[in-house]
Parts: C-alpha cells; sequence; structure tokens
C-alpha cells in the first residue's frame, strides 16, 4: 500500500494541511466515494434502485433509513462485498468492482454482523488485519496497543474475540477496520451495542480522523447521534434516496428526526397494544 495516501489516526491536522501534503492537485475534488445508478435485486426483492450518491473527501457522511431500507445492500456493494446488479462504485476515483484491490487499499470497513477470526485473541484480530494489509510489524505493534487503548480494550487484549460482548466485538473489529490508517472508512452501525463511553470515544476518533482529512461513511437508525456527528447526510427509504446533501440543508428548519419521518412517513398514532396493558 502507498503510504502517502494513509491519514494519521492519533495526530488530528486541519484537513487543509493534510490535503495539501498528501493529496495530489487534481485528486483534490475527486469525491472519496461515487455511487452511480446502484441497483441491487435479490431475486424479485429490489433491495437497492438506482441510487446515486456523492460523499465529499473529508466529509462526515451518515446514511440513515427506516430498518430495511437499504443501507447494508448499498454499503455492501460499495465496498466490493456485494456484486451489484448494476451500477457504479468508485473510490477514489477507482473502480470497485473493475479494480477491487486497489480500491479496497483505500478503505476500511466495519460490515453489519461482522464475521471474525473470533478464536484469536482481540490483540491477535488486530495484528492480523494489520499484517494483512502489508504493514511491518512494528508498526503493527505500535498501532495495535493505540488502538487498543483507545477503545478501551486493553484488559481484553489477550482474551479471545468468541468470549468478547456484542459492542466489544464491534469495537475490536471496528480496530481491524482502521489499523492500516484508510482514507475511508465505512461502518455499518459503529455504534450499535456499544456502551455510551466507549461510544463517546469513538466519536472522538472518527472526528480527529475527518479532521485530518480522512472520510467517514456510516449508517445508523440514531437520528441524534447523526445530527451531531455527521456534516453530511443522506435518508433513505425502499431502496431510494429520498433527501441527500449537508445535515443542514436535508434537516432545514426541522430536527433531523422530523425531517425524517416526514419524509419516510409509517408513523402510528395509535393507544397503542390493548392486550399489553397491566390493567
Ligand atoms: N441476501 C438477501 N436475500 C434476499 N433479500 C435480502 C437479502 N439481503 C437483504 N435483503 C432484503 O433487502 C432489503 C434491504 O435490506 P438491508 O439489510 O440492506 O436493509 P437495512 O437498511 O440495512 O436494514 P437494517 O437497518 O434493518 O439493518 C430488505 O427488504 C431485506 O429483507
Amino acid at each position: 500500500m502507498d503510504d502517502s495516501t494513509e491519514q494519521s489516526l492519533s495526530t488530528p491536522v486541519s484537513t487543509a494541511e493534510a490535503v495539501a501534503a498528501e493529496v495530489p492537485a487534481e485528486a483534490l475534488h475527486r469525491p472519496a466515494l461515487e455511487i452511480q445508478n446502484l441497483v441491487k435485486a435479490f431475486k424479485d426483492k429490489i433491495a437497492v434502485d438506482g441510487i446515486n450518491l456523492t460523499i465529499p473527501r473529508g466529509s462526515f457522511f451518515g446514511l440513515v433509513g427506516r430498518n430495511g431500507a437499504g443501507k447494508t445492500t448499498s454499503l455492501s456493494m460499495a465496498t466490493g462485498m456485494l456484486r451489484p446488479t448494476a451500477g457504479t462504485v468508485l473510490i477514489d476515483g477507482i473502480n470497485v468492482w473493475e479494480n477491487p484491490q486497489s480500491a479496497k487499499s483505500k478503505i476500511g470497513v466495519l460490515p453489519d454482523g461482522v464475521f471474525l477470526f473470533d478464536k484469536l485473541t482481540g490483540e491477535q484480530l488486530i495484528t492480523y488485519a494489520g499484517l494483512l494489509h502489508g504493514l511491518d510489524r512494528a508498526t503493527v505493534a505500535q498501532r495495535t496497543a493505540d488502538l487498543l487503548a483507545a477503545l478501551d480494550l486493553t484488559e481484553a487484549a489477550g482474551r479471545r474475540v468468541r468470549d468478547y460482548s456484542a459492542g466489544m466485538t464491534k469495537k475490536v473489529a471496528l480496530a481491524a477496520a482502521m489499523i492500516h490508517a484508510p482514507s475511508l472508512l465505512v461502518l455499518d452501525e459503529p455504534f450499535e451495542a456499544v456502551d455510551p463511553v466507549s461510544a463517546s470515544n469513538i466519536q472522538d476518533i472518527l472526528r480527529a480522523y475527518v479532521q485530518g482529512g480522512g472520510t467517514v461513511i456510516l449508517s445508523s437508525h440514531v437520528m441524534d447521534l447523526v445530527q451531531r456527528l455527521c456534516d453530511h447526510v443522506a435518508i433513505m427509504s425502499d431502496g431510494h434516496i429520498l433527501a441527500a446533501g449537508t445535515t443542514d440543508e436535508v434537516r432545514g428548519d426541522s430536527s433531523l428526526e422530523d425531517r425524517f419521518v416526514e419524509l419516510v412517513g409509517g408513523r402510528k398514532i395509535s393507544e397503542g397494544i390493548s392486550w399489553l396493558k397491566s390493567s
């Protein structure tokens, strides 16, 4: 991997500085991720129905939608894990499905329902991810220690991942996704099952990463969190993008949650479930 494309995980610098130092001039305006007319059909179920999305370089991008909206399917296609029925994905201008190796070297991925080699300890798993990316052992050891500490996993480092809680598993998978300091992080529900202190720590790490010129796209159901964290957002429903842009543009004068409910619909105003009452 070309080290010049890597972002610093630990030393926040301004986006402008990082960009000036690390990115060739012609690449400055190239989006980190471009999704064009992307379609996924599972037999007769159209999970993703011709979506277009541009994730600007250096943005913190939230993809929100109800259960089954198509977020995981879209992110899986965007990261080269699921072959699209139609459409194109460009990571930093590189076609993911034509040049998978080169495109994938630029990204770190936290998939939904992560499959991990869970017989390994947390430390071994992160180390293994670093070595797979071609980093030298000394760098891997340093970064593994940094990530374990930042994610509050140092004490659990020597235990097998199969014995981790759901939140700890999410955190160790996140560490494995970040060890090669990619220029784009694609995170499917990164805060799901993670305790509030760890979630705040992860948010700090991600903010510093974006300040350093990295790009994050994450999916979430938690509107408050996305509104607080993300400078760009897309609202997905039933395989379509209903709105996309800066978070302020998309929410307008409302909260993101109100805007979401307004666009997506489906709120049920009811008295509740009659038999579920105690008296
Ligand atoms: N392998 C599959 N085979 C058939 N249908 C699938 C498959 N994977 C996803 N789907 C369907 O595609 C639609 C989109 O699913 P997807 O997992 O992308 O939604 P999501 O927005 O990530 O939902 P959630 O927030 O619940 O994780 C759903 O209707 C789902 O049932």
